[in-house]
């Protein structure tokens, strides 16, 4: 496989407060897919680890510092732009409000209602309700 095949490590977080409600935020103009929501990240870079990577994302773009995050699930998908492994960590202890540093929107969501949504993330908002269901013990 060449190098150009190999894809590229993205670190995503959710953060979750205690009634369940999570934050998205909506892709900046310039980006590829913009307009489009998602739960904040970027891509890792070289020699960093995938945690950093998230805790630096989270501090450039919305001014957050996650304490602790448990990484939850991984995802890979071929977009005509790029090849991405997504690794969705979820965090329940963070400090600081969420600001929006780079110009975006952004929305806590209880049933995501917000669209359109990158498409590599839809699958996880299902995942995301099995979670808060067996969480809630219901
Ligand atoms: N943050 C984030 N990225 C996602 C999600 N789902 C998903 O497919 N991606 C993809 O993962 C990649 C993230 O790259 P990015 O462009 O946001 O990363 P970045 O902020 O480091 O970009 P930069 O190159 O402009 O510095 C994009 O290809 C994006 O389409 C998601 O839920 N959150």
């Amino acid at each position: 496989m060449s190098e150009a095949k190999r894809p590229i490590d993205v670190a995503v977080g959710i953060l979750m407060r205690p009634n369940g409600d999570v934050l998205l935020g909506q892709r900046p103009e310039g980006k590829p897919y913009a307009g489009y929501w998602e739960f904040p990240g970027g891509k890792v870079e070289p020699d960093e680890s995938i945690l950093a990577a998230l805790k630096r994302e989270f501090v450039e773009e919305l001014g957050v510092e996650i304490e602790s995050a448990e990484e939850w699930c991984g995802v890979e998908h071929v977009y005509p732009h790029a090849h991405v492994r997504l690794h969705f960590f979820i965090s329940r202890d963070w400090r600081g409000e969420p600001q929006s540093l780079e110009g975006q929107a952004f929305a806590w969501q209880g049933s995501v209602g917000v669209t359109p949504l990158l498409p590599a993330t839809i699958p996880l908002l299902e995942w995301l309700d099995q979670l808060r269901y067996a969480g809630s013990g219901r």
